[in-house]
């Protein structure tokens, strides 16, 4: 029986893993759970499991986590609170520790659970990309980090297929989000709601806003480059608004071998958790007996430079990444707050990213690295302030 640590565990890739773990008794021992503010639901949770550590990243919520834990009739449970508090459960040595925190809050905890010699299940993309060569340097075994985002799993999945020396290039599917087919000047006034509504999937808000602005995708080509080492020129996006396929690896034989399913994430959760075996009866299969279209096509740079962006930030490595990232979680909150429109979002991320090439940054620690996170925030926070006016 696993040992698991979930981090984020009251948000969409929390409460999938619950389930997983729910559906398969005798499979993993949950030894602690954190969340950032939602104590009713941290408190269900660990009643329903019965387990014996619960986190909650802000500290003024201790006292009600408490009384939550009483109400749903939890037996004794260790309380931790605070910002640290997460990275603090990431360091206990759990068999695996699955990020699914949102954001670069997420870097501790990932540098964390490597430290202590975990399997990182990895749903929070933005720990690898901000802590890029930092937090590949912390990895102390093959396979310690299992990629949990779909693209990645799918990826992780394909490459069983052949050795890294036969890769000639990844593929990575984008649903093209909400706004697919648009031109800039038609993204300019499309609203929060509008954003919100993902053609597939059910995430929180951050991850949302960054599909329909395409820096989901960019954030993941950056992930892909770090996971499997393949340089940037050699992975590709394709627009798949189906996303049936999670996406390929192309061998240097001409075979392309495509990961495929229905899209949802208990899959990758599951492999996850249970990497390199494959639990029974994680989701449904596709029907293969129902007719069926599926596209592809080439992602519009102009109307979505995103991905463009990412991959120069990505190619210029340093602190680069962390401040693309940090920027734009500021602009996702100004844009959802209607300080700014959709394009400027974007825009703004592209012009803080500018900034830095004067400022530059120390990405060998992890100080350095939030100092670049918090310089990026100041520095995106004051664009965005002079947009709103
Ligand atoms: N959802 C999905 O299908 C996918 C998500 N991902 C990635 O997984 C990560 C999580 O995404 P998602 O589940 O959608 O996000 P959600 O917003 O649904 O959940 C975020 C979770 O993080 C917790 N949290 C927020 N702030 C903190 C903090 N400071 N310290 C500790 N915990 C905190 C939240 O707690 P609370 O509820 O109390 O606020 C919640 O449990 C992201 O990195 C995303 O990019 C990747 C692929 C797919
Ligand atoms: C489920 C998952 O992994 C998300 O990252 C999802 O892929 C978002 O899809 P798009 O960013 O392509 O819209
Ligand atoms: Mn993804």
């Amino acid at each position: 029986m696993r040992s698991v640590s979930i981090l984020g565990s009251t948000g969409s890739i929390g409460t999938q893993a619950i389930d997983v773990v729910r559906r398969h008794p005798g499979r993993f021992r949950v030894e602690s759970l954190s969340a950032g503010r939602d104590v009713a639901a941290l408190a269900r949770q660990a009643a329903e499991l019965g387990v014996p550590t619960v986190a909650v990243a802000d500290d003024a919520r201790a006292g009600d986590l408490r009384e939550a834990l009483a109400a749903a009739g939890a037996g004794p449970v260790e309380i931790l609170a605070g910002p640290g508090a997460a990275t603090e459960l990431a360091g206990r040595g759990s068999d695996v520790v699955l990020n699914g925190i949102t954001g670069s809050v997420g870097l501790r905890p990932t540098l964390a659970a490597l430290a202590a010699g975990s399997t990182l299940a990895l749903a929070n993309k933005e720990s690898l990309v901000i802590g890029g060569a930092l937090v590949k340097d912390a990895v102390r075994r093959p396979d310690q980090i299992v990629p949990v985002d779909s693209e990645h799993s799918a990826i992780a999945q394909s490459l069983r297929s052949g050795t890294t020396a036969e890769v000639r290039k990844l593929v990575v599917t984008a649903s093209g989000g909400p706004f697919r087919g648009r031109t800039r000047a038609e993204l300019r006034d499309v609203t929060p709601a509008q954003a919100l509504r993902h053609p597939n999937f059910s995430m929180g808000r951050v991850i949302t806003t960054n599909s329909a602005t395409l820096v989901n995708k960019g954030l993941e080509v950056i992930e892909a480059h770090l996971l499997f080492d393949v340089p940037f020129a050699a992975i590709d996006v394709v627009v798949h608004p189906q996303q049936m396929i999670h996406s390929m690896v192309e061998f240097t034989d001409g075979s392309t071998i495509a990961q495929a399913g229905p899209p949802r994430m208990l899959v990758p959760i599951a492999l996850g958790l249970s990497w390199p075996d494959r639990l029974d009866d994680v989701d449904v299969a596709i029907d293969w007996t129902q007719a069926a279209t599926w596209e592809f096509a080439p992602l519009d740079d102009d109307a979505f430079p995103a991905v463009r962006l990412a991959r120069q930030v990505g190619e210029a490595a340093g602190t680069f990444p962390a401040v693309y990232n940090a920027a734009n979680e500021v602009c996702v909150d100004a844009f959802h707050d209607g300080a700014i429109g959709f394009t400027d979002i974007v825009d703004t991320v592209a012009a803080v990213v500018d900034a830095h090439a004067a400022a530059r940054g120390d990405a060998g620690s992890i100080e350095g690295v939030l100092a670049a996170d918090a310089w990026a925030r100041a520095h995106a926070r004051g664009l965005t302030r002079a947009l709103a006016r």
